[in-house]
């Protein structure tokens, strides 16, 4: 999986229990992992969800896998189908699943096994504040999160939302995984700032691997 002779060598900072930085693990794919995504949002473009509140979400978010996230008036779910277009979720890149594998492992989590990958686009303000990820079935599953395109700051919490946050610079091809013990721990993305970012143009991307039954 690591490609030595692409620059940096992939190097891994930890958070908390259970929850580590891999710094620059998706590097050496993310062209390919960018093309993926081009293919995906071709099928079932990007889209701004309106949350159970609501609010107009500011990230676009498509999905691919068996299983989609998405909310709506209604509430959170995961779905087959997308309900904007009515047709199934594309199948997860075989490249996919195995960097996610692969990170999982990496970072103490040998079995991952995603049914769900969200695709999450921010562009200059976008914001995901603070959450837990909690709609999925099997919590003893990590959380794969890999971020493409322009930096973002990502906050690291407690299990309240209102407890301290380490805030965190992901970088393009860098990949965060929590699961055990911080499996729960909350999280969010801070507004994103303006750039331009060479393979990625004014967009950060996040693809967020799941095992969502
Ligand atoms: O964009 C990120 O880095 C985090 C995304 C996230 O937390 C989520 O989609 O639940
Ligand atoms: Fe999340």
């Amino acid at each position: 999986m690591l490609d030595l002779f692409s620059g940096e060598a992939p190097w891994s900072e930890p958070l908390a229990e259970g929850a580590q930085v891999l710094r620059r693990y998706a590097l050496a794919q993310a062209d390919a992992l960018l093309a993926e995504i081009e293919n995906i949002a071709a099928l079932n473009p990007f889209y701004h969800r309106i949350t159970p509140g609501g609010h107009r979400m500011s990230v676009a978010m498509t999905n691919c896998g068996d299983f989609g996230w998405s909310t709506n008036a209604r509430g959170y779910q995961y779905s087959r189908e997308d309900e904007e277009s009515g047709s199934r979720w594309p199948p997860m890149p075989a490249l996919f699943r195995s960097l996610a594998v692969a990170a999982a492992k990496e970072a103490g989590f040998s079995g991952f096994n995603p049914d769900a990958c969200l695709i999450n686009r921010y562009e200059p303000g976008a914001k995901l504040t603070l959450h837990q990820d909690k709609d999925e079935k099997d919590l003893r599953q990590p959380i794969v999160s890999v971020s493409l395109g322009l930096p973002a700051i990502f906050q690291f919490g407690g299990f309240e939302r209102d407890a301290a946050t380490q805030r965190i610079l992901l970088e393009h091809g860098d990949v965060v995984v929590w699961g055990g013990p911080s499996r729960l721990r909350y999280h969010g993305i801070l507004p994103l700032k303006a750039g331009i970012h060479p393979q990625c143009g004014a967009f950060r991307y996040n693809l967020t691997f799941r095992r969502a039954f």
